[in-house]
């Protein structure tokens, strides 16, 4: 039994975990949100699950570090910089980040993965993602992490062949889409816990790959296998993929 650390506790996602903590085989340590005392949740937990928001990450990292435990972020809206501290974390702890902890968008990230491969350039692929009214991020951490999927699967660098917000600004004219992009859309409305669908277009024929979650049990019972999974590994970056053997 592993105690599992809760931080942004009070948030949809850390009242979801609890829930899987509740009726699961591990315990909760415990829970943190904005104003919280990390490090002494993390003095008390075996490993850590962070859900709250990016300006968080450092202070998470350094409590994590100094306990000596694991951590995984599922909090998404990250940039350069927060990858940065990831990797610093990750030479003294066992460090998991992802977009999304669910074993479906995990399996369908390998297979876009292998349609990008196998389709080529010629096939034009675009993430379209919709979410709840509430989500601040955009495009998702899912979206994104299905982008990276398919530019590994053309062995391109996805920053590079971003192409996003047609039409936000209403100018009307946005002109041809660009040779080899891969396009991102993201929809906000409701209650939607997160849908997501890569498109890939070729002459005259589409593949769509899609996942639906129809709550956040599914990310929170990743959330919770992932950090038990973390507890004893050697430091290092570690995937949903290393957790689930794929
Ligand atoms: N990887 C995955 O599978 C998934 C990732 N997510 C991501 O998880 C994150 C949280 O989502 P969600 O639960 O819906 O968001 P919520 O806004 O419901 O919850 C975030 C929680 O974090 C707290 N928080 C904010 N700042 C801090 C801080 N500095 N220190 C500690 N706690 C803080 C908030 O407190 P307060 O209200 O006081 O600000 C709130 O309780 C988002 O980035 C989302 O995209 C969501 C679902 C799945
Ligand atoms: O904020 C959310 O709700 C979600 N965030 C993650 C993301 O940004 O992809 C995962 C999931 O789609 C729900």
């Amino acid at each position: 039994m592993a105690r599992i650390g809760i931080i942004g506790s009070e948030g949809r996602m850390g009242q979801a975990i609890a829930e899987v903590l509740a009726g699961g085989e591990h315990a909760l340590a415990g829970g943190v949100d904005r104003g919280g005392d990390v490090t002494a949740l993390a003095a008390k937990a075996d490993a850590l699950v962070d859900f709250s928001s990016p300006s968080a990450l450092a202070a998470n990292l350094s409590a994590a570090r100094a306990a000596g435990i694991p951590v995984l972020v599922g909090t998404t809206g990250l940039e350069g910089d927060h990858h940065g501290a990831l990797d610093e974390a990750a030479t003294q702890i066992p460090v998991l980040q992802t977009g999304n902890t669910s074993l479906g968008v995990t399996l369908l990230a390998a297979l876009v993965k292998k349609a990008a491969a196998a389709l080529g350039p010629d096939w034009d692929v675009e993430v379209l993602e919709m979410h709840h009214r509430m989500k601040v991020d955009a495009p998702s951490g899912t979206a994104l992490l299905l982008g990276e999927a398919a530019a590994a699967g053309r062995e391109i660098d996805l920053a590079a062949n971003i192409e996003s917000g047609r039409g936000h600004d209403f100018g009307g004219h946005t002109g041809q889409r660009s040779e080899g992009a891969i396009g991102f859309a993201a929809l906000r409305g409701g209650t939607v816990a997160g849908e997501h669908s890569v498109i890939l277009a070729g002459e005259q024929e589409r593949i769509v790959l899609s996942h639906s979650a129809e709550n956040r049990a599914i990310f929170a019972r990743g959330a919770v296998r992932g950090a038990a999974w973390l507890i004893g590994r050697e430091a290092g970056r570690y995937t949903m993929n290393d957790v689930l053997g794929l």
